[in-house]
């Protein structure tokens, strides 16, 4: 089977992958199967630097094509935060709970039609044969006034998402994959996806 390997420690980040990519043929494998020790800093300002510097400093230690995603929410009435930071908005502990808590508390006094809102997905190739590249996927949303849905991760149990008419969380995995940012961007990539892993 075609393998494909992400920089990536977020299980719900991979469970995506893997609806997205089983499907076209390929095992996903993730930090935790090929360098469980491996931390990368997230020092950049961009979703897309933050992608190359993670999937950067894996193909280099792996001497591989690998790939890796920089996503997060950006809400209008916050000026785009969380944005970059969305891992960690209420702190270095990264819990999904405590960042919706504060995006909630943050959106309180916002009314409903200035609670818009955008997913954004980076995902970057990096190969020792060939230039590192990235794309960009985005999915427009909704923050509701309360959590709905147990699928998915992250922001998903408050994102509304006006074509399906239901919270991300109450997507399944490949109806998510359909319509997010993750599976946009990987949409770019499809095509000469091929041509990238080769057909080991
Ligand atoms: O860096 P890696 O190891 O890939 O895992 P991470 O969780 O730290 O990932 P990011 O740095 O890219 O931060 C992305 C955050 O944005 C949010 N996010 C991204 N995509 C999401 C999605 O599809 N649904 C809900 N929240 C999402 C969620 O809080 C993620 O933790
Ligand atoms: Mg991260």
């Amino acid at each position: 089977m075609k393998k494909i390997i992400i920089a990536t420690k977020n299980k719900g980040k991979a469970k995506d992958f893997e609806a997205l990519f089983g499907p076209l043929g390929y095992e996903v494998l993730t930090l935790h199967d090929v360098a469980d020790d491996m931390d990368v800093e997230e020092t950049g300002t961009t979703f897309e630097e933050n992608a190359l510097l993670k999937a950067t400093a894996l193909a280099n230690r792996l001497q591989t094509m690998v790939i890796a995603d920089d996503s997060g929410l950006e809400i209008d009435a916050l000026d785009g935060r969380p944005g970059i930071y969305s891992a960690r908005y209420a702190g270095e502990e990264k819990s999904d709970e405590a960042n919706i808590d504060k995006v909630l508390e943050e959106l309180k006094d916002i009314k409903e039609s200035e609670r818009t809102a955008r997913f954004v997905c980076a995902i970057a190739v990096v190969s020792p044969t060939s230039e590192p590249f990235t794309v960009r996927g985005t999915c427009e949303g909704v923050i509701a006034s309360e959590r709905k849905g147990t699928n998915g991760f992250g922001y998903d149990p408050i994102f509304f998402v006006p074509s399906e008419n239901k919270m991300m969380a109450e997507l399944t995995a490949e109806e998510k994959g359909a319509i997010s940012h993750r599976g946009n961007a990987l949409q770019l990539l499809a095509a000469n996806l091929d041509n990238l892993v080769g057909k080991a």
